[in-house]
């Protein structure tokens, strides 16, 4: 009898509400200060468990990343490695999150498929050891595993629950792929903001210490969030490209959005504290 596919496992995009840089650490990474949320807008996927230990990728992004490099099959492999597990499993995504936009998509998709897999393998790691293994792979992937809008220090894996109005959003993606790393190696970006207490940064307004060098260097970006601007509080989220205006009635977003000129890429969704993946393990 073969395995049912499993199937709709959500992997939801994020923003980063405000974004401080604190420093440099020796390893290079940077110490940071964020608020992540996610939206409910998501990549899909499906999972069949297999009894040979291949993993096995259909989406429709093929060509863009090669399957060595792909987060799905690179976090599928270490849940393998780490738990000894013997058997694999075939998996399909629907590709719709943009990439490389600062809304974490391949982290995301990445964090699916570890709770996703520790569940249909029945390995049942427990939420931290996932997101141990997570955070190898990617700084923003222990926040999807977790699963709740959180406060995050570190490289994003110091995390502390929040619940922050959950407004509805027009995203913006300009035709721009921002490196991460690039970004975070650029002399000119600002690595000095003071570490403050998360009731100070919940009440004061919230920015992108990102923001200023990749609008200089990107005028897509520049050219999206001075649109954005003119009908919202908006700014960058992560190291971009994508920008977020945020609109207390989905109507006045959607009336926003019907006036996006034509070059420009945008879509609408709503804040959440609560991821769907989590939603969609409680619901199996
Ligand atoms: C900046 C943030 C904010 O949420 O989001 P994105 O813009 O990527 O969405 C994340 O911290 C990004 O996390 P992630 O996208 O997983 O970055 P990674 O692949 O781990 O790192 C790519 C490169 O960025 C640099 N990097 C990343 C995170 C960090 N705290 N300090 C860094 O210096 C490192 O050079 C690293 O090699
Ligand atoms: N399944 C995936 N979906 C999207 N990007 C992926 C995936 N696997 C690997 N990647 C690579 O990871 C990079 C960063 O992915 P992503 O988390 O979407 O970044 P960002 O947070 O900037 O949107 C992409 O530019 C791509 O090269």
């Amino acid at each position: 009898m073969p395995a049912a596919i499993s199937r709709n496992w959500p992997a939801p995009a994020k923003l980063n509400l405000f974004l401080h840089i604190n420093g440099r650490r020796a390893d290079g990474y940077h110490e940071l200060q964020t608020l992540f949320q996610f939206i409910d807008c998501c990549d899909m996927l499906d999972f069949k468990v297999t009894e040979t230990p291949e993993l096995i990728l259909h989406s429709n992004m093929s060509g863009v990343v090669a399957d060595s490099d792909n987060l799905i099959l690179r976090a599928a492999k270490s849940l393998q490695q780490t738990t000894g597990f013997k058997g694999g499993a075939e998996i399909w995504l629907d590709k719709r999150l943009p990439m490389g936009g600062g809304l974490g998509g391949g982290s995301s998709d990445a964090a699916t498929t570890l709770v996703a897999l520790n569940t249909l393998w029945h390995t049942q790691l427990l939420t931290e050891e996932l997101a141990r293994i997570g955070l190898k792979l990617g700084a923003d992937i222990p926040v999807f595993i977790h699963g709740f809008a959180a406060f995050a220090e570190g490289v994003g894996e110091r995390l502390q629950a929040v619940n922050p109005s959950e407004p509805w959003y027009l995203v913006i993606a300009p035709d721009a792929h921002v490196s991460t790393a690039e970004v975070f190696q650029d002399p000119l970006l600002p690595r000095d903001t003071p570490k403050l207490a998360i009731d100070t940064l919940m009440s004061q307004p919230w920015a992108n210490d990102c923001q200023k060098l990749v609008v200089s260097k990107y005028p897509q970006v520049a050219k999206a969030l001075g649109w954005l601007l003119e009908y919202a509080p908006s700014r960058m989220t992560g190291t971009g490209a994508c920008v977020f205006g945020e609109f207390t009635q989905q109507q006045q977003a959607l009336a926003a959005l019907a006036k996006l000129p034509s070059e420009m890429q945008g879509f609408v969704a709503q804040g959440m504290n609560i991821s769907p993946l989590i939603t969609r393990l409680n619901h199996p």
